[in-house]
């Protein structure tokens, strides 16, 4: 069973990324990490805290020489700004004056609307949002782009499967529709400042968020993500827990943000008729060929062979610069939310995201119908699945 878990806290020293259950022999490079956490990064409308912090990956354990060894793999991805947070945020006990004469540390008793703020401090018996704000923060979100990145290279070396995201919306601005991107529009989709394909759609989204900045509000979005080149039969029928829909839609809904999560034309599908919302089949002898993909590649809880496609919707970022209304908890009495610097728009990021959670969840499917202890073994027995299935397997568009 494939299994991950983070640790740490926004303006803590680091973030730690645990992986367990990858065979070994999967190549993965710490540069690698690095490049796909730089992705994340990126994207128009990202706050000041993008510029100065630097992702600083370590790979602690699980991999030697660019190969993963079989055992648990542990990442950390440092925070470069640690030292300005170090008292506050110290592990060990800290002289209460000492805290107490720092402005950083000045108390944040108003609970931001649509953050963990007020059930994190009621819940977890605390009377100031700091010790609640640190863990809910997306920060939390490299480490597990550091971890996808690990995820999307076992895909490739064991299926020569591929995971593409772009961005669907920005607030009202709707992308321009087209062709699906494929792995070959990644640089082209990267370079666009709203993580999109086609030109008009990064002038339109960039424009909403231009818009939203002068107006001292924020915005959300949808992203999509798509993995080309999975066998049919990865998650399960038998199940509600098993069915791979049920898991791509619990693991992206666990993202910071997402509201909303769509499998193929999910909300679409809903509003057709039965005879235009399905994918009819045709024999191509050997195998069968679909007039469409509506359903995103999931039939019954398990991938059909087709392109895997999910969409998932962000809401606004939270933290609104003309700031919400909420209460103080120090008096009772009504108050303007807490406000730090913030991002007005993180979509684009998201979309990096959540490729990581769909490659997570994919791989984690993977390795439950192939098994393997390493690569050679987990290929060798898909190659024997893909041979049995031959004459019914799909064929690509
Ligand atoms: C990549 C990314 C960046 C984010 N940046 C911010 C931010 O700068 N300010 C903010 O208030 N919320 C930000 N968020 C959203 C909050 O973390 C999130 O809304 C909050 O933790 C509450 O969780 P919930 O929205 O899932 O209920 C970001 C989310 C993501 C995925
Ligand atoms: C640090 C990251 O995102 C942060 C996510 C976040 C939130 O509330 O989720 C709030 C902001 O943090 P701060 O209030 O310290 O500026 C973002 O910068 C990151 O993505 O690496």
């Amino acid at each position: 069973m494939l299994r991950w878990i983070t640790a740490g806290e926004s303006h803590g020293p680091s973030l730690i990324a645990v992986l367990e259950g990858l065979p070994a022999a999967v190549e993965i490079t710490s540069s690698e990490i690095s490049t796909q956490l730089a992705r994340r990064r990126l994207g128009y409308g990202r706050g000041a805290r993008m510029k100065f912090e630097q992702d600083v990956v370590s790979v602690l354990g699980g991999v030697r020489h660019g190969v993963t060894l079989g055992g648990p793999i542990a990442v950390q991805v440092a925070n470069s700004e640690w030292p300005k947070w170090q008292t506050i945020m110290a592990s060990d006990p800290v002289d209460p004056e000492t805290l107490a004469g720092l402005a950083r540390n000045a108390g944040l008793t108003r609970p931001r609307p649509g953050h963990a703020d007020l059930a994190g401090m009621q819940k977890y018996g605390f009377d100031d949002a700091r010790p609640v704000l640190e863990r809910a923060s997306a920060r939390e979100t490299a480490a597990r782009v550091a971890l996808g990145t690990i995820a999307q290279n076992f895909l490739r070396q064991v299926l020569g499967a591929e995971v593409v995201s772009h961005v669907v919306a920005i607030g009202e601005a709707d992308a321009v529709d087209g062709t699906l991107p494929t792995p070959a529009d990644r640089d082209a989709i990267d370079a666009s400042p709203t993580r999109s394909l086609h030109p008009d759609s990064t002038a339109a989204m960039s424009a909403e968020i231009e818009a939203c900045k002068e107006d001292g509000d924020t915005l959300g979005g949808v992203v999509e993500v798509l993995v080309y080149g999975l066998p049919p039969g990865l998650g399960s029928f038998v199940s509600g827990d098993r069915k791979l829909d049920a898991r791509l839609a619990a693991a992206l809904m666990g993202i910071q943000a997402i509201k909303g999560v769509e499998i193929g034309d999910g909300f679409r599908t809903a509003r057709r008729r039965g005879s235009a919302a399905h994918d009819e089949m045709d024999p191509v002898h050997p195998g069968v060929r679909r007039r469409s993909n509506r359903a995103g590649g999931i039939e019954g809880g398990m991938t059909n062979g087709e392109v895997l496609r999910v969409r998932a919707g962000m809401k606004p970022i939270s933290t609104v610069p003309r700031a919400l209304a909420t209460i103080d908890v120090s008096t009772g009495e009504s108050a303007v939310a807490n406000h730090q610097r913030s991002d007005v728009c993180a979509v684009p990021a998201a979309g990096v995201v959540a490729e990581a959670m769909v490659a997570l969840v994919v791989a984690q499917a993977v390795l439950e119908k192939f098994g393997g202890d390493s690569v050679p073994e987990t290929k060798r027995n898909v190659a024997a699945y893909l041979e049995t299935i031959g004459a019914t397997a799909p064929v690509a568009q």
